[in-house]
């Protein structure tokens, strides 16, 4: 599988295995490297007047020598300019000595139309904000708008985060080696990249797995085999139930928007639990999902006891109050068997925040059920404000934490949704669009992960599943969509996943 997301520490490791094992070694890598962006730029840019390599001090410098010196041979103008002398004996070193261009300083670096910029200042290594004679020359690039090639990074971006550590380029075209790195996908990196080239330099799916990298980017082909379609002797029954916590009278449309996802995602039934008080204003906008009073904790133990659901979700339009949370709370130490999992989205999450001690400590106990957290980064941040704080830590990370510390699975929302379990896996998202910026669009994606949840899809699988599913649906229905269009537009897509 070529999903998996190196760090560049994991990179670096890939790197060191493949040489150890041999024949290629360092320079062979840097060669090859260098030979696939080279054939890149000669194949997409023909007539390109001149060709400005730009090489920083590390490999990344390294494989813009090569780059100079392949195209110096294909008959390309070259102009090479360096920040500085790679170290000596280093494999930058080498493609130096090889490179028949000389180097020019950065700061005589004058971009001109017609011309297209390699970036090879750095990549895997960036270790501290660009200085200013970079930082210049990222900005001499932009204003005369000619095209960037990247090598790995888009010098500035962190492969590990996707900030950008001062300044960065605006490439068009960024070639990164065996494969991507977070800071591809997790923005502000991942605007920065532009298209995406992988190329294969000989590292194998073996190092690559020896590494031990446990980051994904969310395909369906990972995670499809455990997509569910119903047995043919399936009942509704069997085939999930879900169970959707309704607001009071005048919040009640949030829940709905939940349970008609869950339907649509294949939950064979699903059943609103509204207060009294807002039973006339769920009757009369439900037809197929079953409507059920509960105002307290033992109204919902008799659904328990008499429905069996195996999923619950709770949070959309119940509110932020304290006494959300403490529902909350009591749901998760009533489980014990009587339904499978819970997942808290919305205010369920933000009610918790005066609880947190207690919701950790209850994260803890044996019986407890499944989790399934749905933040966004203003909720992530009222749950796990000290995680949300560490500046430290990417996004990723930041969902790999939360997810080890509630013991569950985390879906940390936004442009680039991360997902996390507590075991340590994790993955980015890609198909995102803004269009799924509306209002009640993330009370779907509950609906959609209990929906999976319900029919016995692994969590982690199914808020992965859930979480590209949503995306595409928004994708498909395109422009104009609200919340209220994503169910039916998720049909389409089950259809095709349930193949
Ligand atoms: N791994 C692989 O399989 C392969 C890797 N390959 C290539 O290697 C690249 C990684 O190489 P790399 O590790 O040498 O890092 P790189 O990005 O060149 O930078 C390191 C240098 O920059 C310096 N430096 C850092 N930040 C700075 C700043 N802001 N301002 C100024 N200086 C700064 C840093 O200094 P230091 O942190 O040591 O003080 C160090 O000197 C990778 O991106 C890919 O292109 C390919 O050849 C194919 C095989
Ligand atoms: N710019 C964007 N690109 C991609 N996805 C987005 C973007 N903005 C929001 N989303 C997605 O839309 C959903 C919004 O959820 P949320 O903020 O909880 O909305 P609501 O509370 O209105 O239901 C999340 O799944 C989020 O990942
Ligand atoms: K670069």
């Amino acid at each position: 599988m070529a999903f998996e997301l190196l760090t560049p520490g994991e990179m670096a490791e890939a790197d060191r295995l493949t040489i150890a094992v041999g024949p290629v070694d360092g320079i062979g890598l840097m060669r090859r490297a260098g030979g696939a962006i080279a054939d890149l730029v000669l194949a997409r840019y023909p007539g390109a007047r001149t060709v400005h390599v730009l090489c920083g001090p590390g490999n990344n410098g390294g494989d813009g020598y090569v780059v100079a010196r392949l195209l110096a041979e294909n008959g390309v103008a070259v102009g090479l300019f360096a920040t500085g002398a790679p170290r000596e004996g280093s494999d930058a070193a080498l493609a130096a000595a090889e490179c028949p261009v000389a180097a020019a300083p950065l700061a005589a670096f004058a971009p001109e139309a017609g011309s297209i910029v390699i970036d090879a200042l750095f990549g895997a290594g960036l270790s501290k904000p660009l200085g200013s004679e970079i930082v210049q020359a990222i900005a001499r690039t932009a204003a005369v708008g000619v095209p960037v090639i990247a090598v790995d990074l888009p010098s500035g971006v962190s492969g590990v985060s996707g900030d950008i550590l001062g300044s960065a380029f605006q490439a068009t075209l960024t070639v990164t080696f065996a494969r991507k790195k977070p800071g591809h996908l997790l923005f502000p990196g991942r605007a920065l990249c532009g298209e995406i080239v992988v190329v294969d330099i000989g590292i194998t799916d073996a190092t690559i797995a020896a590494t031990g990298a446990r980051c994904f980017e969310n395909d369906p082909a990972w995670w499809r085999p455990h997509f569910p379609s119903p047995a043919n002797d399936a009942h509704k029954y069997s085939r999930g139930h879900v169970g959707v916590f309704s607001g009071g009278p005048s919040a009640t449309g949030a829940a709905r928007l939940s349970a008609m996802a869950a339907a649509r995602a294949g939950a064979g039934a699903v059943t609103v639990l509204s207060p009294g008080a807002a039973l006339a204003a769920n009757a009369a906008h439900l037809t197929s999902i079953i409507l059920r009073r509960s105002d307290t904790l033992q109204d919902t133990l008799a659904f328990l006891g008499a429905r069996k659901p195996e999923v619950l979700v709770y949070g959309p339009g119940l509110g932020p109050e304290p006494e959300v949370g403490r529902f909350a709370l009591e749901l998760m130490s009533v489980a014990d068997g009587r339904f499978g999992a819970l997942v808290l989205d919305a205010d369920g999450i933000t009610s918790l925040s005066h609880r947190r001690a207690a919701f950790f400590e209850a994260r803890k106990r044996p019986n407890a059920p499944a989790l399934v957290l749905t933040p966004h980064h203003g909720e992530f941040g009222r749950l796990f404000p000290e995680i949300a704080a560490d500046a430290s830590l990417s996004k990723l990370e930041q969902a790999r934490a939360a997810a080890r510390r509630a013991h569950a699975i985390v879906i940390y929302k936004g442009p680039d949704t991360v997902i996390a379990a507590p075991d340590g896996r994790a993955a980015v998202n890609t198909n995102g669009t803004p269009l799924l910026a509306t209002a009640g669009s993330g009370d779907v994606l509950s609906g959609i992960v209990a929906a999976l949840l319900a029919q016995r899809m692994p969590a982690f699988e199914a808020a992965c599943a859930a979480v590209w599913m949503h995306a595409e649906a928004a994708r498909r229905f395109g422009p104009g969509l609200i919340a209220e269009d994503l169910p039916l537009a998720l049909r389409e897509v089950v259809a095709e996943l349930g193949r």
